[in-house]
Order: C-alpha cells, then sequence, then structure tokens
C-alpha cells in the first residue's frame, strides 16, 4: 500500500530495513502497558482468528497459490516461511485485504477482509517490505497522527509509551529521514502496533535489525502474544527467528503448504529420529532414536566414564526445512 494510507486511515505502514542500530528495544513496555489491548475484548480466548480455506491466487495466467489451507487462534504466533516466489507476501496480502484473492475462503476476524471495512481495519496491524515516505515527520510526531485515527476505533499507544516499547526514545523528536536502516524497521513495527491490533501481520520484520535489537523484537513479539492475545503472522527467512518465536510454521513452497505444525513435529515428520551420538576408546559412534534418554542411560550403564563427547542431536528447523523442500529423486517437487 503506499505509505498515504498512514495519513488516511488507522493501517500501518513500514520502511526499507536496511541498516543496523545499537539502540536496544525494550519489550518490557509491553507487558507493562496500563492500557488494555484492543484484543483483550470480545475474542474468546480460542476462538479461529485466521481462517483460510482452499485459498487461490491467480496473476494473469500464472497460478501462485494452490488450495492454502489453514487457520490460526487467538494469541498464536505462525512463521510463513518459504523460498523466494513461494506466495508468502501474496498470502499475507491477502489477508491483509490489499490484494484480491481468485478463489476460496478468507475469514480474518470473522469478517472477509475483501469486504470490511474500517472497524475491521482498526483491529489488524500491518508492517509491510518497505516504506519511505513521510521522512520530513518527526517519529512521536507520526505515531501520535497515525494513532489519532484509530479514535474511535481502539485505544492507541500513547506515542510516548510506544517509543520506549520499540527502542526509540532516543529517536523520538529525530525526523524519519535521519534514522537508521533498523531504527526505521522499529518505526514499521510501532505504526504497526499503535492501535493495539489483534491481528498483526509482519512481513520479514527484522531485516536489517543488530542481534541485540532481533531479541528485543522477539521478546516484544511474545509478549503481544501471551500478555495480550495478539494472533500474529509472520514470515521470514530466518529459521532461528521462526524456532525462537513461532508455536507453529507454516512452510509454502510454490504456491502449495508442504508443511504444518509446530518446529518439534516437523521435525519429527521430516527429518526423522533424534540422534544420539558418542565416542569410546577414540571410536565415534551415533546412532538414531526414538528414545534419547534411555539409550544415553543404557550406553551409561554399560560403558560408565569411559562414555565421551556424548550429544543428543534434535533436528533443528533448518535441516527439517532443508528436508522438505529437497527435490524428490532429483527433479522438482
Ligand atoms: N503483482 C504481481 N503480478 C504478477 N505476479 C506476481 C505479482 N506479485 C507476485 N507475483 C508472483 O507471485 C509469486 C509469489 O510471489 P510472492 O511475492 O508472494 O512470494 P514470496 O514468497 O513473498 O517471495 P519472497 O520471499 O521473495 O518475498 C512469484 O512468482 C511472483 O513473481
Amino acid at each position: 500500500m503506499s505509505a498515504d494510507g498512514a495519513g488516511n486511515s488507522p493501517v500501518a505502514m513500514s520502511a526499507d530495513g536496511a541498516g543496523s542500530s545499537a539502540v536496544a528495544m525494550s519489550a518490557d513496555g509491553v507487558a507493562n502497558s496500563p492500557v488494555a489491548m484492543g484484543g483483550d475484548a470480545g475474542v474468546a480466548d480460542d476462538a479461529v482468528v485466521i481462517d483460510v480455506v482452499g485459498l487461490r491466487m491467480r496473476y494473469g495466467t500464472a497460478d501462485v497459490l494452490h488450495d492454502v489451507t489453514f487457520r490460526a487462534r487467538r494469541g498464536e504466533v505462525l512463521a510463513l516461511l518459504g523460498p523466494n516466489g513461494a506466495g508468502k507476501t501474496t498470502t499475507i496480502e491477502i489477508l491483509e485485504g490489499f490484494r484480491t484473492r481468485s478463489a476460496g475462503h478468507v475469514e480474518v476476524l470473522g469478517a472477509d477482509p475483501a469486504r470490511a471495512g474500517e472497524e475491521w481495519r482498526a483491529r489488524v496491524g500491518v508492517v509491510l517490505q518497505s516504506w519511505r515516505d513521510h521522512g520530513k515527520w518527526r517519529v512521536r510526531e507520526l505515531l501520535a497522527q497515525v494513532g489519532a485515527y484509530y479514535h474511535g476505533y481502539t485505544t492507541p499507544w500513547d506515542p510516548d509509551d510506544l517509543v520506549d516499547v520499540v527502542g526509540l526514545s532516543g529517536q523520538a523528536n529525530q525526523k524519519i529521514h535521519t534514522l537508521s536502516g533498523g531504527q526505521r524497521r522499529r518505526l514499521d513495527v510501532a505504526v504497526g502496533i499503535v492501535g493495539r491490533p489483534e491481528v498483526l501481520f509482519l512481513d520479514e520484520p527484522t531485516v536489517g535489525f543488530d542481534p541485540v535489537a532481533r531479541r528485543d523484537f522477539h521478546d516484544l513479539v511474545r509478549g503481544l502474544a501471551a500478555e495480550h492475545g495478539t494472533t500474529i503472522l509472520l514470515t521470514t527467512h530466518d529459521l532461528d527467528e521462526a524456532e525462537r518465536l513461532a508455536g507453529r510454521v507454516l512452510v509454502l513452497d510454490g504456491g502449495r503448504i508442504i508443511g504444518d505444525g509446530t518446529a518439534e513435529e516437523l521435525a519429527r515428520r521430516v527429518a526423522g529420529q533424534n540422534e544420539v551420538r558418542w565416542s569410546l576408546n577414540g571410536d565415534r559412534f551415533s546412532r538414531p532414536t526414538d528414545r534419547p534418554a534411555r539409550l544415553v542411560y543404557e550406553l551409561y550403564r554399560e560403558h560408565g566414564d569411559d562414555l565421551r563427547d556424548l550429544e543428543v542431536h534434535r533436528a533443528s528447523l533448518e535441516d527439517t526445512y532443508l528436508s522438505l523442500l529437497r527435490p524428490v529423486d532429483g527433479g522438482v517437487r
């Protein structure tokens, strides 16, 4: 969407995400915020907030989404993974109501995003991949202005609390064009959550973040989900981030969902069993097992302190992801 959306409707936008920043983002402000999130009202604890069934998208003659089906409940954090061109942004834009689908059923907060009105939009937060406008505005000013559009719909964040939450209090009076890439990305996140959305869509939110900012952002996302019941759907190419943040992972490839579950469920299904590795009298051994604790116990009983370099290896999300995407029989999936 155009950045003008900031001025015209209670919808968030985003920045370029390049560069880095050394300013830490304080997540505490989210959990400690004196004002309740909009999400606390009205939506039952286990309610289905995102419901997608048989979603299809065609650009011209190219089908880019085929029968995409998934659900997200209140307070869930879902990571949408997949290679370049898999259809992640297309999916998220359809859920945001910015793109019209070709077919299928899509409901977000009980409404069809393609037809939903301003009241619905005020309950949905969006952080897109790039936004470069409003450079002459100051950070606090922009947040106050965008927040003002939510009055009458939700209770927006106080701009001073919000700059604190996203670690921009030192830049609150700085013009936006003078921010570093990472700081602009924090501002994107601030704009995305200023209306205390019940659902938050984040398209590659931490590109350009330094490690401290990334960790603080993860705390912020966890706080939003756990303390305020915000449902969060994020796309990322950072598998470590997905593993840390997401209760559930969806893997999209060529417009099809090829994996849906917790990182652990997918690892068990795709990458197989855990593996125990050890060395004994200078020789290395490894054995796959479903019950690593039992195997370790038996090895120790048998070999005692001769057992060396003992490791239990569980497939990482990266192992799982790469197995899922591996071409079948050397051909195309
Ligand atoms: N407006 C458009 N018109 C035509 N084709 C498009 C359009 N937008 C996206 N596509 C195509 O749809 C497919 C899915 O694109 P999409 O941007 O959803 O992928 P993605 O998974 O978000 O990729 P990335 O990880 O690179 O951001 C790609 O093949 C892309 O070229």
